[in-house]
């Protein structure tokens, strides 16, 4: 932890108490509480009981303060064994899912029972499939506005004692904000790498280890909560364990490669964005963007302001002035998680490294993408196509994603929008395991939905587009996305932001180039104008000089007329004289 000290937990989630780690010692300490004693080992009689409720009131005092990956007093080894994760939010027995106020109720999770794609050709080899029933089967389902683990929480978008006042957030370019709001922004990012999650703790063992050496003591640990961010993106990308001496699978991706990319991504961050609102105390709390579609090979955002500088010293490192110079990642020993079938823990390692634009070896990303990209692909009228996969053409998701061109075709050698923006930062930020490490990750992918939204916004598709089954592992339509509790799945995100979801996004888009037969079009459609113009005006200008000659001639006929007509008066007047 960089020798700080994790925060207190915010009033909201404690009552003034402090964190649960300091209340209750750490997870992985609870084979040691009366409760893991009275559920696992030979204790008898009376004794037991009262063990038992002593530790039922430790768990319950500790239900109030915080949950889990999956919620803490599930984690213990009776909550794993009975498979149920239906907390009181009032810490009271009886009272699952605040049943006895009409909060919600405590059922059998629904799981996607539907065909996958073939990328993932095993069964019951990966604790992720059929998310999360490797776990959980039961959890609670929360009645009107209210939601959260034990129907605790309101829906996004909505607060208040009962959930029905209406409340939304508008996420800003981060370049568009003031010194002080951008030094805000800095400031609750470092917070949130130190402050311990009141709610989440992290599972570091396959489901196959999670009891512990002894069988006894469940494998989940604290967590701050930026790195629950990071954790949670690793755990959806990592590969498929297979046993000890064979390589593990990486056709496997909860996350990526697929139309769930941006169903998960969404939720990814309104998660966050809700933790740190309440670890700020501050419900108006956003998380900006960064407009990366700004071409070449500046990172506007790579300054000590913002999201830091380029070191001097060392090209590929943050400058000292920046405070994410001093950040360290988590989930770095990649090759071990896979070799020995472990699983990233909290344990901090090396700091963030970034060299904008400097991949030599690959001058494809050494350039952002351009406006243009983004108005290609927002024209894209198909949500996702088969295989819906990372080959998919003419697939939005695949081109926002950036497998695809940015006018939709699929080509192997491309890498375009979210992946170009990945890949550009080259260094911990384009590598799926540890990418969230780098906190530019929250802005490129806060704009990344934003292109997601201003899609749904302009063709109101209907969640009858995105795919029911076929899709990879994890990405079907009604698939659990992995590994978020309570569940949610894949088309619970598949909706407009601002109606449903409580925040948008103020952004104004590139309005778009000419394409060259337009330009041509525009080109003959004037020139046809210029030529009838040019014509009505040469027109008029003979006639009105041929009109002038004609006066010109007036006159003389005119006097003609008139000695004419004098003529005739004087002859009438001498004829009436006369
Ligand atoms: O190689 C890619 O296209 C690539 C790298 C990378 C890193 C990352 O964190 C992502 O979320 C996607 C991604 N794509």
């Amino acid at each position: 932890m960089n020798g700080r000290q994790p925060s207190e937990c915010p009033e909201n989630f404690s009552g003034g108490a402090r964190c649960m780690d300091e209340m209750c010692g750490p997870v992985a300490g609870l084979g040691s509480d009366p409760v893991v004693a009275g559920s696992g080992g030979v204790v008898g009689g009376e004794a037991a009981c009262s063990m038992w409720r002593v530790g039922l009131l430790l768990v319950t005092l500790c239900a109030t303060l915080t949950l889990a990956q999956f919620p803490r007093q599930c984690v213990t080894p009776e909550g794993l064994l009975s498979g149920q994760c239906c907390p009181s939010p009032a810490g009271v027995a009886g009272d699952e899912c605040g049943s006895s106020t009409g909060r919600g109720q405590c059922v059998v999770i629904a799981a996607d029972n539907r065909r996958h794609g073939p990328q993932y050709p095993y069964a019951g080899r990966d604790d992720r499939e059929k998310w999360p029933l490797r776990f959980f089967n039961r959890t609670c389902q929360c009645n009107g506005n209210f939601s959260g683990y034990n129907c605790g929480q309101c829906r996004h978008g909505l607060t208040g004692p009962n959930c029905d006042q209406r409340i939304s957030v508008v996420r800003r370019n981060i370049m568009q904000m003031s010194a002080a709001e951008k030094q805000a922004f800095v400031n609750a990012l470092d917070q949130a790498k130190t402050t311990v999650h009141p709610d989440l703790v992290i599972c570091t063992r396959r489901y196959q280890e999670v009891f512990g050496p002894d069988g006894n003591t469940p494998q989940f640990e604290n967590v701050t909560i930026y790195n629950y961010f990071v954790w949670s993106h690793y755990y959806s990308v990592s590969k498929t364990y297979l046993g000890s001496g064979q390589t593990s699978f990486g056709g496997v991706d909860f996350s990526h490669e697929g139309p769930g990319f941006v169903t998960w991504h969404r939720f990814h961050l309104i998660q966050l964005e809700r933790d740190m609102q309440n670890m700020l105390g501050d419900s108006t709390f956003a998380l900006p963007y960064w407009n990366f579609a700004i071409g070449g090979s500046e990172c506007d955002i790579c300054t000590d302001e913002l999201l830091g500088a380029r070191s001097s010293f060392d090209m590929s490192s943050i400058s000292p002035n920046s405070v994410f110079s001093q950040w360290r990642v988590i989930c770095e020993s990649v090759e071990d998680y896979d070799t020995f079938g472990t699983i990233c823990n909290s344990t901090e390692t090396s700091p963030i490294r970034r060299n904008p634009a400097g991949n030599v070896a690959r001058p494809m990303v050494q350039k952002l993408p351009e406006p243009q990209d983004v108005l290609d692909c927002l024209e894209l009228n198909a949500f996702d196509t088969p295989p819906y996969y990372s080959t998919s053409s003419e697939s939005f998701r695949n081109t926002i994603e950036g497998y695809s061109a940015p006018q939709g075709m699929y080509d192997p050698v491309v890498r375009s929008l979210h992946n170009l923006a990945h890949l550009f930062l080259n260094g911990t930020g384009g590598q799926t395991h540890l990418s969230p490490n780098d906190p530019i990750f929250v802005l490129l992918h806060t704009f990344t939905d934003a292109i997601f939204d201003e899609w749904l916004s302009r063709h109101q598709p209907g969640e009858v587009v995105y795919p029911e089954e076929n899709a990879p592992i994890g990405h079907n339509r009604n698939f659990n996305m992995v590994p978020f509790w309570p569940p949610v799945t894949n088309a619970e995100m598949f909706v407009a932001a601002t109606e449903n979801l409580g925040y948008s996004y103020e952004v104004q888009w590139p309005t778009r180039a000419y394409t060259v037969s337009e330009i041509i079009t525009i080109g003959v459609v004037a020139a046809v104008l210029l030529v009838a113009v040019l014509g009505g005006v040469i027109a008029c200008a003979v006639r009105a000089r041929s009109y002038r000659s004609a006066e010109a001639l007036e006159p003389l006929l005119g006097e003609t007329f008139r000695c004419y007509s004098e003529d005739d008066r004087r002859l009438d007047k001498s004829q009436s004289v006369v």
